[in-house]
């Protein structure tokens, strides 16, 4: 049963917490050290991991593999700069429109 009481709010927040307090024993700050072109590409692994959990793993293994990605992703979200609540808000944005009138009136590439 999921704790409906732990949000990616207060992950964001242990993260915030390592990147600034964090010591030896904190793979974040270990991750930060390597910069941000590092946690990027740790990212980008979790994706693919995540993708290729989805093809041909069973729920569980989607699970594990997107709880690596969400928090690959805050961990570069703090690093850029971005806090959760920008990326939620311009979800609830597009709440407002189907996905395929949000993609038309997307700028062009
Ligand atoms: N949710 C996570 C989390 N998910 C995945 N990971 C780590 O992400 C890494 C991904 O595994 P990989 O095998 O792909 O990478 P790796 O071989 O360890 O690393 P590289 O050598 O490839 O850089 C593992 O070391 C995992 O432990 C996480 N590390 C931390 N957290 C959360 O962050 C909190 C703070 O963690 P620390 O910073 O370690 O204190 C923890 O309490 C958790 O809540």
């Amino acid at each position: 049963m999921a704790d409906s009481t732990f949000t990616l709010s207060d992950l964001e927040a242990i993260v915030a917490d390592r990147l600034r307090n964090g010591d030896a024993t904190s793979y974040t700050r270990k991750l930060a050290d390597k910069g941000l072109a590092k946690a990027a590409q740790k990212l980008g692994e979790e994706a693919v991991e995540t993708v290729i959990a989805a093809i041909g793993g069973d729920a569980d293994a989607v699970t594990y593999e997107s709880a690596d990605l969400l928090y690959h992703l805050l961990v570069v979200l703090a690093l850029k700069g971005v806090p959760l609540e920008d990326v939620l808000s311009e979800l609830k944005r597009r709440t407002a429109q189907s996905g395929l009138q949000e993609k038309a009136a997307r700028p062009a590439d």
